[in-house]
C-alpha cells in the first residue's frame, strides 16, 4: 500500500517546507483542493519541481470541464488527478481522455456519493485509475464519523482504491487489511508536532 500526503496548506512556501521534510516516507504528494485554490496551479508546478521522482497528485475535485480541467492540472506537472464521482460521467471520461493523452491517471473521489460502492465501479469502468473513497473534512467533524464505512465500502467495490478521511496511526493498518491500495493522511501528518515523525511512522506502520 502507497502512503499519500494531503498538503492542506494555503501557500506554496508552507506546502515546499512540510514536503521537504515528509518526501522522503510517502510515495504520493498530493497538493490540496485548498492550496490548488489559493495558489492555482503553480503550486502543483513547484512540488513536482522540487520532488521530480514523487507521484504528484491535483486534488482538483473537478465537477465539469472534465477535460479541460485535467489538462491544465497535468501540464502545471500532476501525474494524477481528482474528478468528483458526483460529477456526470461525460465529465469523468473527459477527464480520463487528457490523463490518457498525457500518460498520466484520473482519481475519482467519491466524497458526497450516497451509494459509493456502485459509483466507485462505475467510475472504474470509465477508465479511472483508481477510487477514492473519502469522506471530507465536514463529514469527519460530524459526531458519530467512523472511517470503518469507507473501509467496508472499498473492501465490497472490488476495484483499486484509495482511502482518505482522518487516517491516522492508529486506523491505518486497518486501511491496509482491507485491501487499499493508497492511504491518503492530511492532518495526521500536517498537524504533527514533528510531521517527519508521523510521516515516518505512518509508513513503518504499512511495512
Ligand atoms: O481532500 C481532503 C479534504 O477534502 C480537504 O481538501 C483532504 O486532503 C483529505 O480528507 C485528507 O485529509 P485528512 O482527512 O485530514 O487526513
Amino acid at each position: 500500500m502507497k502512503l499519500q500526503v494531503a498538503l492542506d496548506l494555503l501557500t506554496i512556501e508552507d506546502a515546499l517546507e512540510l514536503a521537504g521534510k515528509v518526501a522522503e516516507h510517502v510515495d504520493i504528494i498530493e497538493l490540496g483542493t485548498p492550496l490548488i485554490k489559493a495558489e492555482g496551479l503553480s503550486a502543483v508546478t513547484a512540488i513536482k519541481e522540487a520532488h521530480p521522482t514523487k507521484i504528484v497528485f491535483a486534488d482538483m475535485k473537478t465537477m465539469d470541464a472534465g477535460e479541460l480541467e485535467a489538462d491544465i492540472a497535468f501540464k502545471a506537472g500532476a501525474d494524477l488527478v481528482s474528478v468528483l464521482g458526483t460529477a456526470d460521467d461525460s465529465t469523468i471520461a473527459g477527464a480520463v481522455k487528457a490523463a490518457q493523452s498525457h500518460n498520466k491517471g484520473i482519481v475519482v473521489d467519491l466524497i458526497g456519493v450516497a451509494d459509493k460502492v456502485s459509483r466507485a465501479k462505475e467510475a472504474r469502468a470509465l477508465d479511472a485509475k483508481f477510487i477514492e473513497f473519502h469522506a471530507g473534512l465536514d463529514e469527519q467533524a460530524q459526531p458519530g464519523y467512523d472511517l470503518r464505512g469507507l473501509l467496508n465500502a472499498g473492501e465490497e467495490a472490488r476495484v483499486p482504491f484509495s482511502v482518505a478521511g482522518g487516517v491516522n496511526a492508529s486506523t491505518i493498518g486497518a486501511v491496509q487489511l482491507a485491501g487499499a491500495d493508497v492511504a491518503v493522511a492530511g492532518s495526521a501528518i500536517y498537524s504533527a508536532a514533528d510531521p517527519e515523525l508521523a510521516a515516518k511512522e505512518l509508513k513503518a506502520a504499512i511495512q
